[in-house]
């Protein structure tokens, strides 16, 4: 299958259409030098505004349909700032568009925050990351290699960082704790007054 559209190294051209309702619309475009994403705009009715109200779902038309070369995809992504000030997402994210599709791409906004978030025709509602896609063919077998993990996940490496001390300022006695984190091991008072807890901390910190 051939495809008009192609990625390299230098720059790269992918064909996209302008769909009626999106012809006045500024093509999507990345915001800064280096950006990854291209914003994606909402293709609403001018006199149609959106309303999410909070819990809410809609799909946004963006009045684009892409032609994506073989071998690649665009992943629809929320934009952090609506996400952050608003509470509104992308609810599938990343959204797939798959090089092969040929019809519009939209959106799926929700609305996280507890009031309602007006989208208008024009706005910048999510970005668009073109990446490359890795297929593979999956070989059935009867048994798999052994790893460290195994079949851990789901948090089964906890939650703690390797830092186990709280910063030197919040310590109660500087120069005392100070000595004692250079021990390879605390002292035996200072062990017996921990919580269990904590002698775990001080146990991943020395690892
Ligand atoms: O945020 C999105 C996600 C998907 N799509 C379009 C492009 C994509 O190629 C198509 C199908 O998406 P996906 O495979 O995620 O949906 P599905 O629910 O699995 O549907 P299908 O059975 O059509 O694959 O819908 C969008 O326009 N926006």
């Amino acid at each position: 299958m051939t495809t008009r559209t192609s990625l390299g190294a230098d720059g790269a051209k992918v064909s996209v259409l302008r769909l009626a309702h999106g012809k006045d619309l500024p093509l999507p475009a990345y915001q800064s030098e280096a950006a990854a994403g291209l914003d994606l705009i909402a293709a609403l009715e001018w006199d149609h505004p959106l309303t999410l109200t909070p819990g809410a779902r809609a799909l946004i038309p963006t009045g684009l349909v892409l032609e994506l070369p073989i071998g690649f995809e665009a992943q629809v992504r929320p934009r952090s700032g609506l996400a952050l000030r608003h509470g509104v997402t992308v609810l599938n994210s990343p959204g797939t568009i798959d090089a092969d599709y040929r019809g519009e791409v939209s959106v799926l906004l929700a609305n996280l925050s507890g009031v309602p978030f007006e989208i208008r025709r024009g706005e910048r509602i999510a970005q668009l990351v073109i990446a490359p896609v890795t297929r593979v063919e999956l070989v059935e077998v009867a048994e798999l290699t052994e790893t460290e993990r195994g079949s851990g996940g789901f948090g089964s490496t906890g939650r703690e960082s390797a830092r186990a001390e709280p910063p030197k300022a919040e310590k109660p006695a500087a120069p005392k704790a100070k000595k004692a984190a250079t021990r390879k091991s605390p002292p035996k008072a200072a062990k017996a007054s921990r919580s269990k807890s904590k002698t775990k901390k001080a146990t991943v910190n020395k690892g």
